[in-house]
């Protein structure tokens, strides 16, 4: 079996460089046999996948090496990194092994079979308050963890909050650390990112990032949650902009009117402007919407998560004909276009698209 460790130093774009996992290169079929597709990024497929000898089920993340023709196997490596530092945190999904090919660095991952909460954020598939409350708290909980270690993950929205079952409802890991920072690491964190329709006013303001900035997509997923509406999505990419740096959001009584008042409370103290006035996710987790005993029932007729979503987030066409076989519409997620600012040139373009309270 040959076995490689990559090793890169921090480089001056902030990513971590230093992972302990090893990158098998020995083709992963002699072990595991791919069972189906569950989601498609630009630069990355995950497919379902079996351990032979255990008949366990695994994510395999497929991530390409080499991206609008520049070598990015940085950017997979501190992914790594970033998934081992949160090895501990039972809301992020586990890295269970590396393969490495001539094109790709797979990433073996603990498989969560319940799929997104997005297919949650439908006006025909709501859940009763109770079980979203119990999501959020459980996504709080995720959050303040990696806050404790300084990492933001900068990615939050309901295609990345995953549940480990149907049917019952199980309990959320939270995946796609691709766009995820360790704060320090680069002075102020000014960069980047995220997905027009979920992130925060100071990304779009150039402004500092910090984990506040996570918490004003917390608010964004609890609003879509609730009302099965996205509380800033506009006709197009420009109107949501707009939308999101003056805070333009519907808290009319139709809107909420399935769920308690203390909701609106909750997503009011997240969707401000101001990150410092932003609650943390500490602050967050001792709201008391979040503790009402709500009854949790379960949704009516839970459909397989491919039934209800085939995963793909790309509603323009990639860049990089390298990226082509990557690429699908898909009219569920249609919104969720994944855009980088690039601050110097002050140009925005597409992107390479401990609390102990009971959970
Ligand atoms: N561990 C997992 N178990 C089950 N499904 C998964 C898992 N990881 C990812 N998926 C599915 O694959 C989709 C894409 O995964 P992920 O977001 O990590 O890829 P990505 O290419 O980085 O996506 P994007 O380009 O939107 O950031 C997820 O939205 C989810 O539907």
């Amino acid at each position: 079996m040959s076995r490689r460790r990559l090793d890169n130093s921090n480089g001056p774009t902030g990513l971590l460089g230093e992972i302990q996992t090893l990158i098998n290169t020995e083709p992963m079929d002699s072990m595991y046999e791919i069972t189906g597709e569950l989601g498609r990024g630009k630069f990355a497929v995950v497919k379902r996948c079996m351990e032979k000898a255990t008949g366990k089920m695994f994510a395999a993340k497929f991530l390409r090496k080499r991206r609008q023709g520049r070598d990015c196997r940085a950017e997979v490596v501190h992914e790594m990194a970033v998934l081992e530092a949160a090895r501990n945190n039972p809301r992020v999904v586990n890295l269970q092994a590396a393969y490495e090919t001539d094109h790709d660095i797979i990433l073996l991952l603990e498989y969560a079979a319940g799929g997104e909460i997005f297919d949650y954020c439908d006006c025909d598939e709501l859940l009763p308050e109770g079980q979203i409350t119990r999501l959020i708290r459980q996504m709080l909980e995720g959050v303040h963890l990696l806050h404790q270690t300084s990492v933001v993950h900068l990615d939050l929205k309901p295609q990345n909050i995953l549940l480990t079952s149907l049917a019952p409802l199980g309990d959320i890991k939270i995946v796609d650390f691709g766009l995820a920072r360790k704060l320090g690491t680069v002075g102020e964190l000014r960069e980047i990112l995220g997905t027009p329709e979920y992130v925060a006013p100071e990304i779009l303001n150039y402004e500092p990032i910090t984990t506040a900035t996570d918490l004003w997509s917390v608010g964004v997923i609890a609003y879509m949650l609730v009302t099965g509406e996205s509380p800033f999505a506009g006709d197009d990419k420009q109107e949501t902009y707009l939308n999101v740096s003056q805070v333009n959001v519907d808290y009319s009584q139709e809107a909420f009117s399935r769920v308690s008042e203390l909701a609106v409370d909750f997503i009011r103290k997240l969707l401000v402007k101001t990150p410092e006035d932003r609650s943390s996710a500490a602050d967050c987790m001792t709201h008391p919407w979040l503790w009402h005993q709500y009854p949790i029932t379960e949704p009516i007729t839970p459909r397989t998560p491919r039934e209800r979503s085939s995963g793909n987030k790309w509603a323009a066409p990639p860049e990089d004909p390298e990226d082509k076989e990557n690429f699908t519409l898909d009219s569920h997620h249609t919104h969720a276009k994944r855009f980088r600012f690039e601050v110097e040139g002050e140009r925005a373009t597409q992107a390479s698209p401990s609390c102990d309270l009971p959970l």
